[in-house]
């Protein structure tokens, strides 16, 4: 079935759906891991985002029921050379086009995804419509111009959960007016904008008991909680309009440790008093070198954002890391307050795991604090 891609600034790609009709619109951003599609179909830091994978073979190893990050595909549409319909491989259980049909997402394939790659990198992010029912390049560049752009949406508030929950390999929702902090663990309160769920894990094997909460948790709430710490999730869109959020987290922030990755690490930027802005075209990837500023050492890093922050001119923050490839900020501490945070993705769902020592740290830093 034929299907069109068409960008905002009319330029085209023709391809063919694997998984039957539709039309969808949404930034298009491309993603250089040569594995993983399973964790980045379900990220919720992905919704609004049509996701190109610039390896040409997508699906080889199937879909399996551990590699979720969420209980969701949130991706708009997912865009590849090739769709392997025939996976191997023993924990698969469904093929990837199974899959986006069950959950009916667009899956198109035959795109030229380094042109479309290669473009983006070029003249910068951009929104873009996929269509099997209207194949009309000018009424599409039309809908794709016509969607909102990314910057100014306050996406986290759609994939916030609705009740605080804990973690057990999956959420289960609990009633805060009967719930009691298990013992010997660290508490800590996690606003929810789309956490993964590999963070859940790595906190949980770091010590400490997440109790998730949603993303318009008040502080007076968060308060009556007795947290040790505070963790601030990834999530989709821009992070300036989350302006209640940011109030709140600059309040959190006088009382509590605290640390975040990516769109908590630019929430956090904001409220202390940073500055975002949003890339030419995001860093989509599993192979990200950044720098660890304290130690000179190289890590390389799995990273999954469209917006940066800007601290420079904040004397009480100090740059912990930064990105080889552009030089942009990839972490950074409070000097003197237990504060850390990064852009990359120290959880490494999908991903290398040599940022992890980010749990390890931020655990000793809780620690410490409550030591005294
Ligand atoms: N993974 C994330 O948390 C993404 C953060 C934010 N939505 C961005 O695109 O920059």
């Amino acid at each position: 079935m034929k299907a069109m891609l068409v960008l905002e600034d009319g330029t085209f790609f023709e391809g063919t759906s694997f998984t039957g009709h539709g039309e969808i619109g949404g930034e298009v951003i491309f993603n250089t891991g040569m594995t993983g599609y399973q964790e980045i179909l379900t990220d919720p830091s992905y919704l609004g985002q049509i996701v190109c994978m610039t390896y040409p073979h997508i699906g080889n190893y199937g879909i399996n029921d551990e590699d979720i990050e969420s209980g969701k595909i949130h991706v708009s549409a997912f865009v590849v050379k090739e769709c392997v319909k025939t996976p191997s491989n023993w924990r698969a259980t469904q093929s990837l086009p199974d899959y986006l049909k069950e959950n009916n997402i667009l899956g198109i394939e035959g795109i030229d995804t380094r042109a479309l790659t290669r473009h983006i990198r070029i003249h910068g992010a951009m929104r873009a419509i996929i269509s099997t029912k209207d194949l009309n390049v000018e009424n599409l560049k039309q809908k794709a111009k016509s969607l909102p752009p990314m910057q100014g949406q306050a996406l986290a508030y759609k994939v916030s959960c609705n009740k605080p929950y804990i973690f057990n390999n999956k959420p289960h929702e609990v009633d805060l007016k009967n719930f009691k902090w298990p013992k010997n663990r660290i508490r800590l309160v996690v606003l929810d904008f789309g956490i993964k769920w590999s963070i859940l894990r790595l906190l949980k094997k770091y010590e400490f008991e997440p109790l998730i909460v949603p993303a318009t948790t008040s502080y007076e709430e968060i308060n009556s909680l007795q947290p040790d710490a505070i963790f601030l999730s990834n999530g989709p869109g821009d992070p300036e309009p989350l302006t209640e959020v940011i109030q709140t987290v600059k309040k959190l922030s006088e009382n509590y440790p605290l640390a975040g990755i990516c769109l908590g690490h630019q929430i956090l930027g904001l409220a202390l008093g940073g500055k975002c802005f949003k890339l030419k075209f995001g860093h989509h990837a599993l192979n990200h070198p950044v720098k660890d500023l304290a130690t000179n050492k190289i890590e390389i890093s799995s990273q999954n954002h469209g917006f940066c922050v800007d601290i420079s001119e904040l004397d009480f923050l100090q740059a912990t890391h930064i990105n080889l490839n552009d030089n942009t900020l990839e972490g950074f501490k409070h000097k003197t307050k237990p504060i850390i945070a990064v852009q990359h993705h120290p959880e490494a769902g999908p991903g290398p795991h040599d940022c992890q020592t980010f749990f390890a740290h931020f655990k000793k830093m809780v620690k410490k604090h409550i030591k005294g």
